[in-house]
């Protein structure tokens, strides 16, 4: 493959203690020789070895910076090209004038994802792998980056390709039976092939149990806070983040936008939302504020319903009560620092099989309920994360469905009596299915958007 030479900055913008430039491609070494200048010629040295030098610009002559560089040879290296790495002191100009002056030398800025990309192009890594890496980089809890490393390791790329194999042997065994019709052999054949069919689809719809919890170690549980004005959500809010972030006043109708946080209950991801409190309102900046909690409502995961403890419940609240039905909710009454005026067995007829938490945010009491409530919830207390291969990424959820459907059609097929060489071409479709997944026949527009994603010099 004819490729180009591709250089980016692959820490953090900014001022830190060294920053790195990777470089990738036929040239890197030499394009990187013309500007190092140290005892050996970067021509010469043996791979994977690191060499003490300088940067300079060989226009002007001058030094640029003070620093080490790494050279590896093809095919050891994470793209499987020549990688040189050249690392810089941390702060914006000296590492932007090396990429400069590398950029001026013949090579190109790289695209982001373009090193993943390599490596993925050139087989070191496949699709499934690569888009590890990405949830690696931006997993925000243990158990988020545990799920990504497993992937990147290839957990998920073997268990598909195991699936795969089954899937080519049986397509095998059938183009010689359908070939080769004999007597009784349809019918042997057509019961050979629904028994690898139920068991290639109890295989995949195991995979496809561990999507919802891979999903929310991946993306997080977007929780919606709500109630009435007043009832202190935005406390809430602050409580579980530890931040001041949302402003607190006792005027009903402070908070006006959503206000979204990220925090990390007991290992599981949160997207906390923090809304306007749910009224009637004249006030129009306030009331596109209460249309956004409702929808914020709608689209959540989990819904965290604030009540008042100190105040009887008011038609709103009998409202919200029976909004949060259709969603994973826990009700939260607060303030019970303050004396009772809400009736707490209807509150609790009301709730049914929702979980109900008294609390006071003030007093910081019952937050050690609430997490035990959410961990309880997710049934994530009981996983096992060292054996089970979970699927987290939307997109693999979605091509695991798409070969299970194709599976089941074949048992469909089979026991409607179709002929054999029908049913064929659904399994054929399973088999591609699951090679979407890592990344065997997919489009170049699909490849490029999911590199597309990924943040520069990755
Ligand atoms: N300086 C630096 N640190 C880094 C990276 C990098 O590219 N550069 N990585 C980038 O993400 C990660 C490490 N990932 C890597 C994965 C594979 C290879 C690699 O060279 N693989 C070869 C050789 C393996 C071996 O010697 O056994 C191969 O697989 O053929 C390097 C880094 C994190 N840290
Ligand atoms: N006594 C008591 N007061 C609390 C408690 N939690 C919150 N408050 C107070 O209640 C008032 C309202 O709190 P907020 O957090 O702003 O309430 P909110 O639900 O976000 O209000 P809006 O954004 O206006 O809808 C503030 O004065 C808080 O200090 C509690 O547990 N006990
Ligand atoms: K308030
Ligand atoms: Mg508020």
């Amino acid at each position: 493959m004819e490729t180009d030479t591709i250089a980016a900055i692959s820490t953090p913008v900014g001022e830190g203690g060294i920053a790195v430039i990777r470089v990738s491609g036929p040239d890197a070494i030499s394009i990187a020789d013309q500007i190092y200048q140290g005892k050996k010629s970067l021509d010469k040295v043996p791979s994977h070895t690191v060499h003490y030098g300088y940067i300079v610009d060989p226009e002007a002559g001058e030094r640029v910076d003070e620093v080490l560089v790494t050279v590896m040879r093809a095919p050891r290296t994470f793209t499987r090209e020549d990688v040189v790495e050249i690392s810089c002191h941390g702060g914006m100009i000296p590492v932007q004038k090396t990429l400069e002056i590398l950029l001026d030398h013949g090579a190109r800025l790289a695209e982001p994802g373009e090193f993943t990309k390599r490596a993925f192009l050139n087989g070191r890594i496949d699709l499934s792998q690569a888009e590890a890496v990405m949830d690696l980089i931006r997993a925000k809890t243990d158990r988020a980056a545990k799920v990504a490393l497993s992937q990147h390791d290839g957990k998920l790329s073997r268990m598909i390709q195991r699936l795969r194999s089954e899937i080519l042997e049986t397509l095998a065994h059938l183009a010689v039976n359908v070939d080769y019709p004999e007597y009784d052999a349809e019918e042997m054949t057509a019961g050979f092939l629904r028994e690898r069919c139920v068991y290639i689809s109890g295989e995949i719809e195991r995979l496809l149990q561990t999507a919802r919890q891979g999903k929310i170690y991946r993306e997080g549980i977007k929780t919606a806070i709500v109630g009435r004005p007043n009832v202190g959500k935005s406390s809430l809010m602050n409580a579980l983040t530890h931040e001041n972030k949302a402003i607190v006043t006792d005027i009903p109708g402070t908070t006006r936008d959503v206000i979204e946080e990220f925090v990390n209950v007991r290992g599981i991801p949160l997207k906390l939302l923090d809304t306007a409190g749910i009224r009637e309102t004249e006030d129009v900046v306030e009331r596109i504020g209460v249309e956004r909690s409702r929808q914020a409502l709608k689209q959540a995961d989990l819904v965290l319903l604030l009540l008042n403890y100190a105040e009887p419940l008011t038609p709103l609240d009998r409202e919200l009560l029976s909004l949060i039905k259709e969603h994973s909710s826990i009700i939260i009454v607060n303030k019970t620092d303050l004396p009772r005026q809400i009736d707490m067995d209807e509150v609790k007829r009301l709730a049914g099989d929702v979980p109900v938490i008294s609390a006071s945010v003030k007093e910081d009491r019952g937050m050690e309920d609430l997490e035990e409530a959410i961990t309880r919830l997710f049934e994530l207390g009981k996983v096992e994360l060292a054996d089970a291969t979970y699927v987290s990424n939307s997109r693999h959820i979605h091509l695991l469905r798409r070969a299970l459907a194709s599976v089941k059609d074949v048992v469909e097929g089979i026991d409607s009596g179709v002929p054999l060489d029908m049913v064929e071409i659904d399994l054929k479709n399973a088999w591609e299915s699951l090679g979407e997944v890592i990344g065997d026949s997919v489009s170049e527009d699909l490849i490029d958007q999911i590199f597309s994603q990924f943040c520069l010099g990755k």
